[in-house]
């Protein structure tokens, strides 16, 4: 379980995040929305390592991680899709897979076959250049690499953002099948609401840098939450 309290976050002088607070469970979804701006990867950069917090306090399964390095929130257990995707796009896509060893004992770099029975179409192409997928593939890629560091927290910012249906669809179903197994939290930062909706069992929205709901889906429509995303 991963649980952040009262984050808050600046860019030099100016506050982006200002007291979030948000607990996303081992086996569910939980959804994080929000208009453009408004914060959200700002908030997952802050849980990754990628950007220090000014305050607050951050926990992986009852450990409490001080401000953790991105190498260090790695061996914590969290793993981190980034927006637009950070393939590398000169290595294969099986060098890509490994890059996720690095914080990893020597006696785990083994890539599990499960990512494989998740992304068939990775294990057909192992010797591609990682430049030479398509986004959709290259998305896949980046779930994938991900999943390597057998995380306890899955972070994804956008894994929808200018993907076709298609395989939307596949990585809805991969994080349905990741979400059946109950061995991680997963975190999905998301402005596609069909997507979002559809795979979240928690859904959070941010407004300007603030929490403003935290809300299980069976107490929401869809419909309801987009009145809230379009204030
Ligand atoms: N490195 C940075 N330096 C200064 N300001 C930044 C930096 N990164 C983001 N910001 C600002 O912080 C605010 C929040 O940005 P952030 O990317 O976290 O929002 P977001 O909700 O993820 O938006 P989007 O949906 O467009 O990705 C924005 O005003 C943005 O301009």
């Amino acid at each position: 379980m991963l649980k952040v309290d009262n984050l808050s976050l600046k860019y030099g002088q100016s506050q982006i995040l200002f007291d979030v607070s948000l607990v996303a469970k081992r086996g569910e979804i939980t959804t994080l929305m929000g208009n453009n701006g408004v914060g959200k990867t700002s908030f997952l950069k802050a849980i990754a390592g990628r950007h220090p917090y000014s305050a607050g306090k951050l926990e992986v399964d009852g450990t409490h991680l001080s401000h953790p390095s991105a190498f260090a929130a790695a061996r914590a257990g969290i793993a981190y899709v980034p927006q637009g995707r950070e393939v590398f796009p000169l290595m294969t896509v099986l060098e890509n897979l490994e890059t996720g060893f690095a914080c990893l004992p020597k006696s785990e770099h083994v890539i599990p076959d499960e990512i494989f029975a998740l992304f068939p179409v990775l294990q057909e192409m192992q010797a591609r250049r990682g430049g030479d997928l398509s986004g959709g593939q290259q998305q896949q890629l980046a779930i994938a690499r991900a999943l390597v560091t057998r995380p306890k927290v899955l972070l994804l910012d956008e894994p929808t953002e200018g993907i076709q249906p298609n395989i939307i669809q596949q990585i809805g179903d991969a994080l349905q099948q990741l979400r059946g197994k109950g061995e991680m939290a997963i975190l999905l930062v998301e402005q596609n609401a069909d997507f979002a909706y559809g795979n979240a069992d928690q859904i959070y929205v941010m407004e300007r840098g603030t929490m403003k709901l935290d809300v299980h889906k069976s107490e929401i429509s869809k419909a309801s939450l987009l009145e809230h995303l379009s204030l």
